[in-house]
């Protein structure tokens, strides 16, 4: 078996894995024809683009350096929701008695079970990012790490792929901040993060963003100490304050030490790991078993030779226009590569723009845009918070006026029924209007009730057309219905309310 750190423990899980994703057995293909279309990198952008494109006919070859399915497949979404969702269990049975429900022995975690659950989805999950499968759908696969050669040609494992069109969806990994002594212990990222077997008893988190407080929230529930050290003030700093707010009070309440504002952040190797830090006014001083670094990404960009055929890129990723054409016409990106939007959805979603760009557009006709997507997010916390369109200060930024109209859950039913009623709805519509142009949800499933607003923004309809949709009850979709109500009270006019006064007169008298 390989040696990638994500592919540990060698269990049969992980064999499984990476016979999907890597086959050890697998021979390169040999084409002498130039390729319609070269991917580099078969993460979710890369495999869109093969696949998509191949299924409409192009020749297509597809090359990956390490493991097809790249950060979601491997080291990213899927595993981290796995530990997730067994983390959730161990929360649930934490606060059985709010139910009434009594757990005698309290929770035992099994975190190697947690783990080996995890590993052996992540297996069954990686059938559809299977090399196998996609020489099926007729991608020509190569393994091996990817460099221009010159504007047609790519090198790859000594293979020189001619092609006419190449897409760089090569992604991004841990960034890793200069933090004072840093260097000198061994830290987990997300890359190594999944291959832990045993629960560190405490453990030190760097970063309350989504990855910092996915995970934060997960191992508390789990059984671990928890220190999340953030510079800024709160968790998830981008999204809508008293979004987060709520999630931090859940976060707290579980157990998570928060440690924001964070200053004077020092890591020492004294054996094990130290590390210090001034928060709100508190000098810390914690020995963890484990550190884990999420503070944002850092495009992969090293060795492709982007300077030798004439794309720019910094240090944010490879630099595109609207189109997700780079500086060189021949050459298209996707994905964490190139977007301020690092999501498996957007990377899916920019792929189908490149395929069409790249192969079926003629001159400015049928051109797709990137600025045309309306994208949604979530971050998978209890209660998840997620967000599609505009924050209110977006709006302010954009000279866009708004009314805003809150839902709070403790007036819904079902969330009060399910003991789930922290949290809202919050929708911005365009001042006097019904058009909405953002929505932040803070709820147990977000992440599923986002949607409903997505579909609203993309197709223009209003808050008014989703008042007026029957929502089931008792759901807690309920509160989209609810806001599309308070909507529809503030159309309620006295001239208005005396016509109607008028027509009652009329029909059953006064
Ligand atoms: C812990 C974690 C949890 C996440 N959870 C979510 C979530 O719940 N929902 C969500 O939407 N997003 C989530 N994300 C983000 C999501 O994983 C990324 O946005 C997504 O994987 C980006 O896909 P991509 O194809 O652009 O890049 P990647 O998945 O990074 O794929 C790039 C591929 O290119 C390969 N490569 C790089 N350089 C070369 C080269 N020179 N030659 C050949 N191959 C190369 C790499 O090995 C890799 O396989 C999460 C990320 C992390 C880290
Ligand atoms: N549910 C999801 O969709 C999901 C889950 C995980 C990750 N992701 C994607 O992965 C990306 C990366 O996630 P992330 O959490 O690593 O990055 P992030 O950039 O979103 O958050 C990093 C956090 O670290 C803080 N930070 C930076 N330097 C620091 C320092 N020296 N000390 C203390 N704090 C510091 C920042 O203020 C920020 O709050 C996300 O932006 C998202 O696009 C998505």
């Amino acid at each position: 078996m390989s040696n990638l750190i994500q592919l540990q423990p060698h269990d049969e899980h992980n064999r499984e894995l990476e016979a999907n994703v890597h086959p050890t057995t697998w021979t390169n293909p040999t084409s002498s024809d130039p390729y319609h279309l070269v991917v580099i990198g078969a993460g979710t952008a890369g495999l869109v683009a093969a696949a998509g494109a191949a299924g409409l006919g192009a020749r297509v070859a597809l090359i990956e350096r390490d493991l097809m399915g790249g950060d979601c497949l491997n080291v990213g979404c899927v595993p981290s929701k796995g530990v997730i969702s067994s983390a959730r269990v161990a929360g649930a049975i934490k606060n059985a008695s709010d139910f009434s429900i009594h757990v005698s022995d309290g929770v035992e975690v099994d975190f190697a079970g947690v783990m080996s659950r995890m590993r052996r989805l992540r297996a069954k999950i990686s059938r559809n990012d299977a090399a196998k499968r996609f020489r099926e759908l007729g991608v020509d696969v190569y393994f091996g790490q990817a460099s221009f050669v010159d504007s047609e040609t790519i090198d790859v494992a000594g293979s020189k792929l001619k092609f006419k069109r190449a897409v760089i969806a090569t992604g991004a990994r841990a960034s890793a901040p200069p933090i004072d002594g840093l260097d000198d212990v061994k830290y987990l990222t997300n890359e190594s993060l999944f291959s832990l077997t045993e629960l560190p008893k405490r453990l030190g988190i760097i970063g309350a963003g989504p990855i910092g407080c996915e995970m934060a929230q997960s191992f508390v529930q789990l059984g671990s100490e928890v220190f999340l050290v953030e510079s800024e003030h709160g968790i998830l700093t981008k999204e809508d304050r008293s979004a987060a707010d709520i999630v931090q009070n859940a976060m707290e309440r579980a157990g998570v030490k928060l440690l924001c504002c964070g200053r004077n952040l020092q890591i020492k190797n004294d054996g094990g790991i130290r590390l210090t830090v001034d928060s709100h006014g508190k000098a810390y001083d914690e020995s963890v078993d484990q550190l884990l670094v999420a503070v944002g990404r850092a495009p992969n960009v090293e060795n492709l030779n982007l300077e030798g055929v004439g794309v720019d890129y910094d240090k944010k990723g490879v630099k595109v226009n609207d189109h997700l054409q780079t500086t060189n016409p021949k050459i298209y990106a996707a994905g964490d590569i190139c977007s301020q939007y690092q999501f498996t959805h957007v990377a899916d979603f920019m792929a189908r723009i490149v395929i069409q760009n790249a192969l079926y557009a003629v001159g400015p006709f049928g051109k797709k845009k990137m600025s045309d997507l309306v994208i949604p997010w979530a971050t998978y916390t209890t209660p998840e918070i997620a967000h599609v369109g505009m924050y209110a200060k977006d709006a302010k930024d954009a000279g866009i006026e708004i009314d805003t109209y809150v839902q709070p859950f403790d007036e819904v039913d079902r969330a009060i029924l399910e003991g789930q009623d922290e949290g809202f709805v919050k929708v911005h519509t365009k001042k006097g209007t019904d058009t909405i142009v953002g929505a932040t949800i803070v709820a147990e499933n977000a992440g599923d009730m986002i949607s409903e607003m997505t579909v609203a923004i993309t197709h223009g309809l209003g808050l008014s057309k989703i008042g007026s949709a029957i929502h089931p009850y008792p759901t807690q979709a309920e509160a989209m219905r609810k806001l599309g109500d308070q909507f529809n009270r503030t159309r309620l006019t006295p001239l208005s309310k005396k016509m109607l006064a008028g027509l009652q007169r009329f029909n059953v008298g006064g």
